[in-house]
């Protein structure tokens, strides 16, 4: 018989779930009054989840001015806004996890779902903040759910300084808050290594990109 109820946080098929927040969540102050938080294997059976996403997201490749010519952006990438159907149901779940964790501090609660498949090491997202929307002039949240192999997030303060390296793939949760995304810049680098894909999904505020 087929289950009437579905427990919204656990996938019995397929051994997906994802694990409490609250004390688990390691904040790590920056400075100029930006923080991390680290939630390391936040999402169990996140190869299942990076599988259904991989085959089920419309995937875009896309193309943008750099300079004075067009290049192709190094990853492929599919938006979700506000009131758009999520791909996967675990997203919703984590998407609602994030908001029963993060609405007080945030006062507002994530609303939208960007995603990027990082196919390989040649693969990257060059050093920037996330500053349209409110990110340039106010504190705000992105939060980063990572699936598949693991990559660095490299973090350097604007104006330089040493950078921070955080490896994410497997289901790490990283949150980046406070005034990360205008006194912060981060980055995805390229690597030479073999190195198989990773799928990142970024929820943010509204507005947020
Ligand atoms: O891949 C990631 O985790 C980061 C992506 C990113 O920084 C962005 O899309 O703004
Ligand atoms: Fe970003």
């Amino acid at each position: 018989m087929k289950a009437v109820f579905q427990p919204s946080l656990l996938d019995l098929d397929h051994g997906i779930a994802l694990g409490p927040l609250g004390d688990t969540v390691e904040r790590t102050v920056l400075g100029q009054g930006a923080w991390i938080d680290a939630r390391p294997g936040w999402l169990t059976g996140a190869d299942v989840v990076f599988e259904r996403l991989a085959e089920g997201v419309p995937w875009k490749e896309e193309r943008r001015w750099m300079y004075d010519k067009v290049v192709d952006v190094p990853r492929l990438l599919k938006f979700y806004d506000e009131g758009e159907r999520l791909p996967d149901p675990v997203l919703d779940d984590a998407l609602e996890a994030l908001n029963a964790h993060y609405l007080d501090e945030l006062g507002e609660p994530f609303r939208t779902a960007g995603l990027c498949f990082y196919r390989d090491g040649r693969d990257s997202v060059a050093w920037h903040g996330d500053t349209i929307g409110r990110g340039s002039t106010e504190d705000t949240m992105v939060a980063i759910l990572s699936l598949g192999t693991p990559r660095s997030l490299l973090l350097r303060p604007r104006g330089g300084g040493h950078s921070i390296r955080r490896d994410l793939g497997h289901g790490d949760l990283l949150v980046m808050g406070g005034s990360c995304q205008r006194t912060w810049e981060h980055a995805i680098p390229k690597t030479s290594r073999p190195t198989g894909p990773r799928i990142s999904v970024q929820f943010r505020p509204r507005g947020v990109r």
